[in-house]
């Protein structure tokens, strides 16, 4: 990216956008927008009801992966069209105390972990639970929309809480709570809906039915309108026998201006494999060329179940279909013994477990209907855009699990493994602005990884090396073998010998079994705590369990030597960045 030349406060894309909206428009139009954007600008109008803290509706999310963001933004978009003001923020940045200036609040929020919230709103939830410091909030109203996944045990824990929670602190409910699956769309918009009928109606803006700017959004690219990229490289980094190989992907990128900055990632839209749509297609007795209709989008079943549907997990509704369509006495007691038993059988059955033991014929618009939608995989981008701004890099590991007696592989990783130069892959990008370098540019690093871990701080070192950027880089890296194993150890010996690194250590458990990722700084922990009073930045990412302990370790030593708490404190002071999963 290349910087700003003029005063004017927009990024480069944006003013390109601008510039194109603009020669496209008529004199009538322009002055429409004009006269449109100053009543925007005014906002809020007269009888707006704004408190002293902000806007009327406070659009709060608690995300990992954005959908809750996005919806979030949606909503926004909806208050802005019906003259409502509303500011949207991540819970991250909220605190409790701030809800008490508050009339109106939406909440969206995911689940995460093993019921947990995600991961940058822990301190928010946390503060929140505290009964001696809660806020009261007597005076506001709310509404939560949860969102989760019900193949895990804790559904929409998180959601479920916070609702409970509001309402124990004095808070009045403007709608009861929904909770969604993975297939949230259209019942989080239905909410979304509700939730704009319940809200106060303020005066509409001067011009009436304003196009939605918010909505058409400046992320050209997501989920729904991924970008199509080919593959130029697709290399074996580790050692060639591995169970779970990882690889090195280069991925064509023919487009300037891509969002994506050191720590963000790319949502990969895998498809299933070929062998598994074929195996469905048999079980269900269906025909490919079929048409259904998926997402409003006519294309044939053999597209559908490729593109969009997970074909490896099956949820309630294709269970419930499969009972009623097969009148099975034993299905039907599954289904009608409730949700515990459902997840139970769940458990022990992917689709393909399902469709053959227990065989009948679907109809093909209903199967699409209940088959849950494939979700998008994020991976880190392993390189920084300003320094090869047309390519991406992926660092990938297959993931295998044992699941009833055999041996699985994740459809996302086994998808990019076993891709070729010239295929091409579906992307969008997706921010992590908690995973980004620190704004202090003399703040000290200490990047923690463990395998494909390694990825985000490839991108970091590019970028540091590339801007000049001199500040202390302490990498930590865990693999398996230092002689197969050692991803990138080209890159990271260069940059240590150009002094972008200014300490490497690594831990190889085949070679050092008894060794384990916390001890490179704790044997040295002298400088490791010199370099956090110093104010430095802590990065783990990788495996969540492993990082969770190596954390843990830091944590106590760390409080030991600089007082009971200090952890917590570094936490709060964002100086603590996790990627895990
Ligand atoms: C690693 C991981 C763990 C998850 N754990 C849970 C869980 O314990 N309970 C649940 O209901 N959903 C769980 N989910 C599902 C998410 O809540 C769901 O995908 C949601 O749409 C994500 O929203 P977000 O993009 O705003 O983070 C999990 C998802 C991931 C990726």
């Amino acid at each position: 990216m290349t910087a700003q030349a003029s005063a004017h406060p927009f990024s480069e894309t944006q003013w390109r956008r601008i510039h194109a909206l603009l020669e496209d428009l008529d004199e009538r139009q322009v002055l429409w927008l004009s006269g449109y954007l100053s009543g925007r600008s005014n906002a809020p109008g007269p009888s707006a009801q704004t408190t002293g803290s902000g806007p009327a509706v406070l659009i709060a999310y608690g995300t990992e992966t954005d959908n809750s963001r996005h919806l979030a933004e949606c909503l926004k978009a909806q208050c802005a069209e019906h003259g409502i003001t509303a500011d949207v923020q991540d819970l991250a940045s909220v605190r409790p105390r701030q809800l008490t200036k508050r009339k109106h609040l939406v909440v969206i929020v995911a689940t995460h972990g093993d019921g947990e919230p995600p991961e940058p709103a822990h301190p928010f939830f946390e503060e929140l639970a505290e009964d001696a410091t809660a806020p009261k909030l007597a005076g506001l109203r709310f509404a939560v929309l949860a969102l989760g996944d019900s193949t895990y045990e804790h559904f929409c824990t998180a959601g479920r809480t916070l609702d409970v929670r509001l309402e124990a602190l004095g808070g009045q409910r403007l709608i009861e709570r929904q909770e969604c699956d993975v297939d949230f769309e259209t019942p989080a918009r239905e909410w979304l809906a509700k939730v704009m009928e319940a809200l106060p109606r303020e005066t509409p803006l001067p011009v009436a039915n304003t196009p939605s700017l918010a909505a058409s959004d400046a992320r050209a690219f997501d989920k729904q309108h991924p970008l199509e990229t080919e593959v130029l490289v697709n290399q074996c980094l580790s050692a060639p026998g591995r169970a779970n190989p990882i690889h090195h992907l280069e991925l064509a990128l023919d487009i300037p201006d891509f969002p994506a900055a050191p720590g963000d990632a790319v949502g990969v839209l895998a498809d299933n494999p070929p062998q598994q749509v074929a195996a469905v297609l048999d079980a269900s007795g269906l025909s490919g060329e079929q048409p259904v209709v998926v997402d409003g989008l006519a294309q044939p079943l053999v597209q559908a179940l490729r593109q969009h549907r997970d074909l490896t997990l099956p949820g309630g509704r294709l269970l419930a279909y499969w009972a009623e369509l097969t009148g099975e006495a034993k299905l039907k007691s599954v289904v009608d013994n409730g949700t515990r038993s459902q997840r139970a059988f769940l458990r022990r059955h992917q689709v393909l477990d399902l469709m053959r033991r227990h065989p009948a014929r679907p109809d093909a618009d209903m199967l699409v209907d209940v088959l849950r939608p494939l979700q998008p995989r994020l991976y880190d981008l392993a390189n920084s855009l300003d320094v090869e701004e047309d390519t991406l890099h992926l660092t990938v590991k297959r993931f295998q699990y044992e699941f009833e007696g055999r041996v699985e592989t994740g459809i996302a990783s086994r998808y990019l493994l076993d891709l070729q130069p010239g295929d091409r892959v579906r992307l969008y990008p997706h921010r992590n602005a908690r995973f980004h370098l620190p704004d202090d540019p003399r703040a000290p690093l200490i990047l923690v990884a463990e395998g494909t871990g390694i990825a985000p701080y490839r991108a970091f070192i590019q970028h540091l090396a590339r801007t000049g950027r001199h500040t202390p880089c302490w990498l930590v890296f865990a693999e398996q073998r230092f002689e197969e194993d050692f991803l990138y150890q080209l890159a990271f010996q260069e940059a240590r010998r150009r002094g972008v690194l200014e300490r490497v250590d690594t831990v190889f458990q085949v070679d050092q079994p008894n060794r384990a990722l916390a001890d490179p700084l704790l044997d040295h922990a002298a400088p490791f705590i010199d370099w956090l009073k110093r104010g430095a930045h802590l990065y783990f990412c990788g495996d969540k369990d492993r990082l969770g302990d190596t954390e843990a370790r830091l944590r106590e030593a760390v409080d030991e030597r600089l007082g009971a708490g200090h952890w917590k404190q570094l936490s709060k002071a964002k100086r603590l960045h996790r990627n895990l999963y």
